[in-house]
Protein backbone atom coordinates (compact mmCIF):
# COMPACT_ATOMS: atom_id res chain seq x y z
CA UNK A 1 0.00 0.00 0.00
CA UNK A 2 2.81 2.36 0.73
CA UNK A 3 4.67 1.58 -2.28
CA UNK A 4 1.59 2.24 -4.24
CA UNK A 5 1.53 5.43 -2.74
CA UNK A 6 4.83 6.64 -3.31
CA UNK A 7 5.33 5.94 -6.83
CA UNK A 8 3.58 8.70 -8.26
CA UNK A 9 6.00 10.49 -5.50
CA UNK A 10 9.39 9.02 -6.72
CA UNK A 11 8.16 9.55 -10.47
CA UNK A 12 7.15 13.07 -9.66
CA UNK A 13 10.51 13.52 -7.86
CA UNK A 14 12.49 12.10 -10.65
CA UNK A 15 10.61 14.01 -13.21
CA UNK A 16 11.07 17.48 -11.52
CA UNK A 17 14.78 16.51 -10.87
CA UNK A 18 15.49 16.20 -14.46
CA UNK A 19 13.60 19.01 -15.78
CA UNK A 20 16.04 21.55 -12.71
CA UNK A 21 19.02 19.81 -14.41
CA UNK A 22 17.84 21.02 -17.79
CA UNK A 23 17.09 24.58 -16.29
CA UNK A 24 20.17 25.21 -14.53
CA UNK A 25 21.83 23.88 -17.88
CA UNK A 26 19.56 26.47 -19.82
CA UNK A 27 20.40 29.70 -17.46
CA UNK A 28 24.42 28.79 -17.22
CA UNK A 29 24.15 28.64 -21.28
CA UNK A 30 21.88 30.99 -22.30
CA UNK A 31 21.07 33.73 -19.56
CA UNK A 32 25.32 33.70 -17.99
CA UNK A 33 27.49 32.78 -21.79
CA UNK A 34 25.48 34.99 -23.75
CA UNK A 35 24.95 38.67 -24.87
CA UNK A 36 21.63 39.33 -24.08
CA UNK A 37 19.29 42.36 -23.91
CA UNK A 38 17.85 43.00 -20.47
CA UNK A 39 14.73 42.43 -21.78
CA UNK A 40 15.00 38.90 -23.98
CA UNK A 41 13.13 36.06 -22.14
CA UNK A 42 13.93 33.66 -24.65
CA UNK A 43 15.99 31.72 -22.26
CA UNK A 44 12.68 31.48 -20.06
CA UNK A 45 10.60 30.70 -22.59
CA UNK A 46 13.02 27.59 -24.23
CA UNK A 47 13.55 26.45 -20.37
CA UNK A 48 9.57 26.78 -19.49
CA UNK A 49 8.55 24.47 -23.24
CA UNK A 50 11.79 22.18 -22.68
CA UNK A 51 10.97 21.39 -19.08
CA UNK A 52 7.22 20.90 -19.30
CA UNK A 53 7.67 18.55 -22.33
CA UNK A 54 10.04 16.39 -20.17
CA UNK A 55 7.53 16.32 -16.85
CA UNK A 56 4.47 15.96 -19.17
CA UNK A 57 6.46 12.67 -21.36
CA UNK A 58 7.20 11.04 -17.79
CA UNK A 59 3.68 11.70 -16.75
CA UNK A 60 2.53 10.42 -19.91
CA UNK A 61 4.26 7.22 -19.58
CA UNK A 62 3.76 6.61 -16.09
CA UNK A 63 0.14 7.40 -16.14
CA UNK A 64 -1.08 7.63 -19.11
CA UNK A 65 -4.89 7.97 -18.27
CA UNK A 66 -3.91 11.00 -15.65
CA UNK A 67 -5.15 14.91 -17.52
CA UNK A 68 -2.37 17.37 -16.85
CA UNK A 69 -3.13 21.23 -16.23
CA UNK A 70 -0.09 22.66 -17.15
CA UNK A 71 0.75 26.47 -17.71
CA UNK A 72 2.57 25.94 -21.00
CA UNK A 73 1.05 24.97 -24.51
CA UNK A 74 2.35 24.30 -27.65
CA UNK A 75 0.60 26.16 -30.44
CA UNK A 76 3.43 28.73 -31.34
CA UNK A 77 5.82 26.05 -31.44
CA UNK A 78 4.01 24.66 -34.51
CA UNK A 79 4.41 27.21 -36.73
CA UNK A 80 6.94 27.81 -39.12
CA UNK A 81 8.13 30.83 -37.39
CA UNK A 82 8.90 28.49 -34.40
CA UNK A 83 11.07 26.16 -36.29
CA UNK A 84 14.30 27.52 -34.50
CA UNK A 85 12.82 27.29 -30.80
CA UNK A 86 11.06 23.65 -31.49
CA UNK A 87 14.35 22.49 -32.14
CA UNK A 88 16.52 23.94 -29.46
CA UNK A 89 13.60 22.22 -27.20
CA UNK A 90 13.68 18.76 -29.04
CA UNK A 91 17.34 18.46 -28.63
CA UNK A 92 17.34 19.40 -24.93
CA UNK A 93 14.09 17.52 -23.85
CA UNK A 94 15.63 14.78 -24.92
CA UNK A 95 19.31 15.34 -23.59
CA UNK A 96 17.76 15.24 -20.88
CA UNK A 97 15.04 12.17 -21.06
CA UNK A 98 18.09 9.93 -22.58
CA UNK A 99 20.46 10.95 -19.69
CA UNK A 100 22.12 7.50 -17.43
CA UNK A 101 19.70 6.26 -15.35
CA UNK A 102 19.72 7.68 -11.18
CA UNK A 103 19.71 5.64 -8.47
CA UNK A 104 16.18 5.57 -7.24
CA UNK A 105 14.93 6.02 -11.36
CA UNK A 106 13.49 3.06 -13.41
CA UNK A 107 14.15 2.65 -16.94
CA UNK A 108 9.85 2.00 -17.28
CA UNK A 109 9.08 5.30 -16.76
CA UNK A 110 10.54 5.85 -20.19
CA UNK A 111 13.94 7.79 -18.53
CA UNK A 112 17.33 6.59 -20.10
CA UNK A 113 19.72 6.12 -22.99
CA UNK A 114 17.06 4.38 -24.97
CA UNK A 115 14.43 6.88 -24.67
CA UNK A 116 14.59 9.62 -27.73
CA UNK A 117 11.60 11.07 -28.85
CA UNK A 118 10.45 12.53 -31.92
CA UNK A 119 9.52 16.49 -32.05
CA UNK A 120 5.62 15.80 -32.85
CA UNK A 121 6.11 13.35 -29.77
CA UNK A 122 7.42 16.33 -27.34
CA UNK A 123 4.85 18.66 -28.62
CA UNK A 124 2.03 16.73 -27.95
CA UNK A 125 3.65 16.21 -24.36
CA UNK A 126 3.54 19.63 -23.84
CA UNK A 127 -0.16 19.60 -25.26
CA UNK A 128 -1.32 17.49 -22.68
CA UNK A 129 -1.10 19.99 -20.45
CA UNK A 130 -4.08 21.65 -21.44
CA UNK A 131 -6.34 19.91 -19.37
CA UNK A 132 -9.17 22.62 -17.92
CA UNK A 133 -9.19 21.04 -14.33
CA UNK A 134 -12.60 21.19 -12.52
CA UNK A 135 -14.09 19.75 -9.36
CA UNK A 136 -13.45 15.49 -9.99
CA UNK A 137 -11.11 13.17 -10.88
CA UNK A 138 -6.97 12.81 -10.65
CA UNK A 139 -5.57 15.01 -12.42
CA UNK A 140 -1.59 16.51 -12.32
CA UNK A 141 -0.92 20.21 -12.34
CA UNK A 142 2.34 22.07 -13.86
CA UNK A 143 4.48 25.05 -13.52
CA UNK A 144 7.79 23.93 -15.22
CA UNK A 145 9.34 27.32 -14.64
CA UNK A 146 7.49 29.24 -11.37
CA UNK A 147 9.30 32.56 -10.86
CA UNK A 148 10.08 33.40 -14.64
CA UNK A 149 11.82 36.69 -13.56
CA UNK A 150 13.77 35.68 -10.64
CA UNK A 151 14.78 33.10 -13.20
CA UNK A 152 16.33 35.22 -15.48
CA UNK A 153 17.52 37.11 -12.56
CA UNK A 154 20.17 33.90 -11.48
CA UNK A 155 17.64 34.31 -8.18
CA UNK A 156 15.02 31.89 -6.87
CA UNK A 157 12.91 29.77 -9.13
CA UNK A 158 10.86 26.55 -8.87
CA UNK A 159 10.21 23.50 -10.84
CA UNK A 160 6.31 22.75 -9.71
CA UNK A 161 4.14 19.55 -9.87
CA UNK A 162 1.39 18.30 -7.74
CA UNK A 163 -1.09 15.89 -8.07
CA UNK A 164 -4.96 16.78 -7.61
CA UNK A 165 -7.72 14.17 -6.64
CA UNK A 166 -11.22 15.22 -6.58
CA UNK A 167 -9.69 19.26 -5.87
CA UNK A 168 -8.18 18.02 -3.12
CA UNK A 169 -3.96 18.29 -3.06
CA UNK A 170 -2.54 14.68 -2.71
CA UNK A 171 1.22 15.50 -3.58
CA UNK A 172 3.08 18.13 -4.44
CA UNK A 173 6.72 18.22 -5.82
CA UNK A 174 8.80 21.51 -5.69
CA UNK A 175 12.11 21.76 -7.29
CA UNK A 176 14.43 24.73 -6.54
CA UNK A 177 17.71 24.43 -8.08
CA UNK A 178 19.40 28.22 -6.59
CA UNK A 179 17.65 27.43 -2.92
CA UNK A 180 20.44 27.29 -0.29
CA UNK A 181 20.26 23.81 0.90
CA UNK A 182 20.87 25.10 4.41
CA UNK A 183 19.16 29.37 4.95
CA UNK A 184 21.71 30.02 7.64
CA UNK A 185 24.65 29.54 5.41
CA UNK A 186 23.39 31.52 2.03
CA UNK A 187 26.81 30.90 0.50
CA UNK A 188 26.80 27.11 0.83
CA UNK A 189 25.25 24.30 -0.98
CA UNK A 190 22.73 24.63 -3.46
CA UNK A 191 19.84 23.02 -4.88
CA UNK A 192 16.74 21.60 -2.67
CA UNK A 193 13.77 19.33 -3.93
CA UNK A 194 10.80 19.46 -1.26
CA UNK A 195 8.07 17.01 -1.39
CA UNK A 196 5.03 16.38 0.48
CA UNK A 197 2.44 13.46 -0.13
CA UNK A 198 -0.86 13.86 2.19
CA UNK A 199 -1.02 12.23 5.55
CA UNK A 200 2.47 11.44 5.39
CA UNK A 201 4.58 15.25 5.70
CA UNK A 202 6.65 17.40 3.85
CA UNK A 203 10.53 16.53 3.46
CA UNK A 204 13.29 18.49 1.88
CA UNK A 205 15.72 16.16 -0.35
CA UNK A 206 19.38 16.88 -1.78
CA UNK A 207 18.37 17.57 -5.57
CA UNK A 208 21.49 16.24 -6.90
CA UNK A 209 20.46 12.90 -5.90
CA UNK A 210 16.97 13.24 -4.01
CA UNK A 211 15.33 9.49 -4.73
CA UNK A 212 18.98 7.59 -2.90
CA UNK A 213 19.99 10.76 -0.67
CA UNK A 214 18.91 12.02 2.87
CA UNK A 215 15.12 12.95 3.56
CA UNK A 216 15.08 16.00 6.17
CA UNK A 217 11.23 16.19 7.76
CA UNK A 218 9.95 19.36 7.90
CA UNK A 219 8.02 21.15 10.42
CA UNK A 220 7.00 24.72 11.23
CA UNK A 221 8.59 26.32 14.13
CA UNK A 222 7.24 28.57 16.26
CA UNK A 223 7.59 31.97 15.97
CA UNK A 224 7.00 35.05 18.50
CA UNK A 225 6.58 38.95 17.07
CA UNK A 226 10.49 39.31 17.09
CA UNK A 227 11.14 36.35 14.69
CA UNK A 228 8.12 36.87 12.48
CA UNK A 229 8.90 37.88 9.28
CA UNK A 230 6.89 37.72 5.73
CA UNK A 231 7.95 36.40 2.77
CA UNK A 232 6.41 37.97 0.10
CA UNK A 233 6.74 38.41 -3.74
CA UNK A 234 9.97 40.62 -5.60
CA UNK A 235 7.67 41.82 -8.22
CA UNK A 236 4.76 44.62 -7.11
CA UNK A 237 2.52 43.91 -10.12
CA UNK A 238 2.53 40.35 -8.59
CA UNK A 239 1.52 40.95 -5.31
CA UNK A 240 0.09 44.37 -3.12
CA UNK A 241 3.35 44.85 -0.97
CA UNK A 242 2.05 48.08 0.64
CA UNK A 243 -0.75 46.39 2.31
CA UNK A 244 1.83 43.97 3.26
CA UNK A 245 3.34 46.40 5.83
CA UNK A 246 0.34 47.62 7.19
CA UNK A 247 -0.09 44.13 7.94
CA UNK A 248 3.43 43.35 9.61
CA UNK A 249 3.13 46.76 11.66
CA UNK A 250 -0.35 45.32 12.74
CA UNK A 251 1.44 41.95 14.29
CA UNK A 252 4.20 43.84 15.65
CA UNK A 253 6.69 42.10 13.34
CA UNK A 254 10.21 44.27 13.35
CA UNK A 255 12.24 42.33 10.69
CA UNK A 256 12.27 42.88 7.49
CA UNK A 257 10.48 40.99 5.08
CA UNK A 258 12.20 38.07 2.90
CA UNK A 259 11.40 39.19 -0.96
CA UNK A 260 11.52 35.96 -2.88
CA UNK A 261 10.46 35.14 -6.58
CA UNK A 262 8.23 31.84 -6.91
CA UNK A 263 7.21 29.07 -4.89
CA UNK A 264 10.26 29.08 -3.00
CA UNK A 265 8.38 30.79 -0.12
CA UNK A 266 6.34 28.79 0.02
CA UNK A 267 9.20 25.78 0.88
CA UNK A 268 10.91 28.63 3.21
CA UNK A 269 8.03 28.95 5.16
CA UNK A 270 8.18 24.98 5.11
CA UNK A 271 11.61 24.63 6.92
CA UNK A 272 11.38 28.25 9.15
CA UNK A 273 13.17 30.40 7.47
CA UNK A 274 9.78 32.51 7.28
CA UNK A 275 7.24 33.25 9.31
CA UNK A 276 4.35 34.03 7.22
CA UNK A 277 3.59 33.85 3.23
CA UNK A 278 1.26 36.95 2.44
CA UNK A 279 0.09 37.45 -1.01
CA UNK A 280 -2.30 39.99 -1.60
CA UNK A 281 -4.51 40.52 -5.00
CA UNK A 282 -3.21 43.75 -6.68
CA UNK A 283 -6.15 45.09 -7.75
CA UNK A 284 -6.23 44.30 -11.34
CA UNK A 285 -8.67 41.35 -11.71
CA UNK A 286 -5.80 38.60 -11.90
CA UNK A 287 -6.57 35.28 -11.30
CA UNK A 288 -4.52 33.63 -9.48
CA UNK A 289 -3.57 29.94 -11.51
CA UNK A 290 -3.90 26.43 -9.48
CA UNK A 291 -0.08 25.71 -10.67
CA UNK A 292 1.42 28.42 -8.95
CA UNK A 293 -0.42 27.36 -5.79
CA UNK A 294 -1.32 23.44 -5.06
CA UNK A 295 2.33 21.81 -4.65
CA UNK A 296 3.24 25.09 -1.88
CA UNK A 297 -0.40 24.71 -0.26
CA UNK A 298 0.11 20.80 0.72
CA UNK A 299 3.60 21.40 1.59
CA UNK A 300 2.76 24.00 3.87
CA UNK A 301 -0.18 21.88 5.67
CA UNK A 302 2.21 18.54 5.79
CA UNK A 303 4.85 20.60 6.89
CA UNK A 304 2.08 21.67 10.11
CA UNK A 305 0.51 25.22 8.79
CA UNK A 306 -2.58 26.55 7.16
CA UNK A 307 -2.93 27.86 4.12
CA UNK A 308 -6.20 29.79 3.07
CA UNK A 309 -7.23 33.22 0.87
CA UNK A 310 -6.97 36.46 2.69
CA UNK A 311 -10.33 35.82 4.09
CA UNK A 312 -9.60 32.74 5.83
CA UNK A 313 -11.45 30.52 3.34
CA UNK A 314 -9.70 27.41 1.70
CA UNK A 315 -8.10 27.45 -1.31
CA UNK A 316 -10.54 26.04 -4.01
CA UNK A 317 -8.65 23.93 -6.66
CA UNK A 318 -11.74 22.62 -8.17
CA UNK A 319 -12.65 25.54 -9.87
CA UNK A 320 -10.88 24.64 -13.36
CA UNK A 321 -7.34 26.30 -14.29
CA UNK A 322 -7.85 29.13 -11.46
CA UNK A 323 -8.77 29.58 -8.02
CA UNK A 324 -11.20 32.16 -8.98
CA UNK A 325 -12.18 35.59 -7.65
CA UNK A 326 -8.70 36.82 -6.41
CA UNK A 327 -8.51 37.02 -2.03
CA UNK A 328 -4.87 36.30 -2.35
CA UNK A 329 -3.47 33.83 -0.04
CA UNK A 330 -2.17 33.50 3.61
CA UNK A 331 0.16 30.73 4.75
CA UNK A 332 1.85 30.25 8.20
CA UNK A 333 1.79 27.77 11.27
CA UNK A 334 -1.13 27.48 12.79
CA UNK A 335 -0.89 29.78 15.42
CA UNK A 336 0.60 32.59 13.60
CA UNK A 337 -1.64 32.30 10.75
CA UNK A 338 -5.04 33.36 12.85
CA UNK A 339 -2.97 36.46 14.32
CA UNK A 340 -2.61 37.30 10.58
CA UNK A 341 -6.13 37.00 9.29
CA UNK A 342 -7.31 39.18 12.10
CA UNK A 343 -4.55 41.83 11.30
CA UNK A 344 -5.21 41.66 7.86
CA UNK A 345 -9.08 41.97 8.12
CA UNK A 346 -8.38 45.36 9.65
CA UNK A 347 -5.90 46.23 7.44
CA UNK A 348 -8.87 46.11 5.00
CA UNK A 349 -10.97 47.75 7.12
CA UNK A 350 -8.96 50.64 7.35
CA UNK A 351 -8.26 50.59 3.85
CA UNK A 352 -11.77 50.91 3.17
CA UNK A 353 -12.02 53.61 6.08
CA UNK A 354 -9.91 56.07 4.08
CA UNK A 355 -11.20 55.30 0.84
CA UNK A 356 -14.48 56.94 2.21
CA UNK A 357 -13.13 59.82 3.34
CA UNK A 358 -11.57 60.22 0.29
CA UNK A 359 -15.17 60.02 -1.45
CA UNK A 360 -14.36 56.67 -3.67
N1 LIG B 1 -0.72 40.34 -11.88
C1 LIG B 1 -0.34 39.25 -11.24
N2 LIG B 1 -0.74 39.04 -9.97
C2 LIG B 1 -0.34 37.96 -9.30
N3 LIG B 1 0.44 36.99 -9.82
C3 LIG B 1 0.85 37.15 -11.09
C4 LIG B 1 0.51 38.26 -11.85
N4 LIG B 1 1.08 38.12 -13.07
C5 LIG B 1 1.74 36.96 -13.05
N5 LIG B 1 1.60 36.37 -11.87
C6 LIG B 1 2.07 35.07 -11.43
O1 LIG B 1 3.07 35.22 -10.45
C7 LIG B 1 3.96 34.13 -10.61
C8 LIG B 1 5.23 34.47 -9.95
O2 LIG B 1 4.90 34.77 -8.65
P1 LIG B 1 5.98 35.17 -7.68
O3 LIG B 1 5.45 35.03 -6.30
O4 LIG B 1 7.25 34.46 -8.05
O5 LIG B 1 6.14 36.67 -8.00
S1 LIG B 1 7.42 37.44 -7.80
O6 LIG B 1 8.17 37.35 -9.05
O7 LIG B 1 8.12 36.92 -6.66
O8 LIG B 1 6.95 38.78 -7.57
C9 LIG B 1 4.06 33.97 -12.07
O9 LIG B 1 4.42 32.64 -12.33
P2 LIG B 1 5.35 32.28 -13.59
O10 LIG B 1 4.64 32.84 -14.81
O11 LIG B 1 5.32 30.79 -13.55
O12 LIG B 1 6.68 32.88 -13.32
C10 LIG B 1 2.68 34.28 -12.56
O13 LIG B 1 1.89 33.13 -12.70
MG1 LIG C 1 4.12 30.40 -11.86
MG1 LIG D 1 5.80 29.43 -15.06
MG1 LIG E 1 4.30 32.48 -16.80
Amino acid sequence: MLANALRPASIAVAAVRRACVLTASVFNKLVKQETLTKDDKSPVTVGDYSAQAVINTVLGRTFPSDPIVGEEDATDLRTPSGTVLRNRIVELANETLTAELQPGEKEEWGLGPNHSRTADELLDAIDRGNYNGGRTGRMWTLDPIDGTKGFLRGEQYAVCLALIVDSRVELGVMGCPNLPVNAADPTGARGCIFLAVRGQGAYQLPLSNPLAGPAERLAIPAFSAETLNLLESVEKAHAKLSFNERVAQLLGITRAPTRMDSQAKYCSLARGDGGVYLRMPTGVGYKEKIWDHAPGAILVEEAGGVITDSRGEPLDFGLGRTLGENHGVVAAGKEVHSKVIKAVKRAKEEEAKAETAEGH
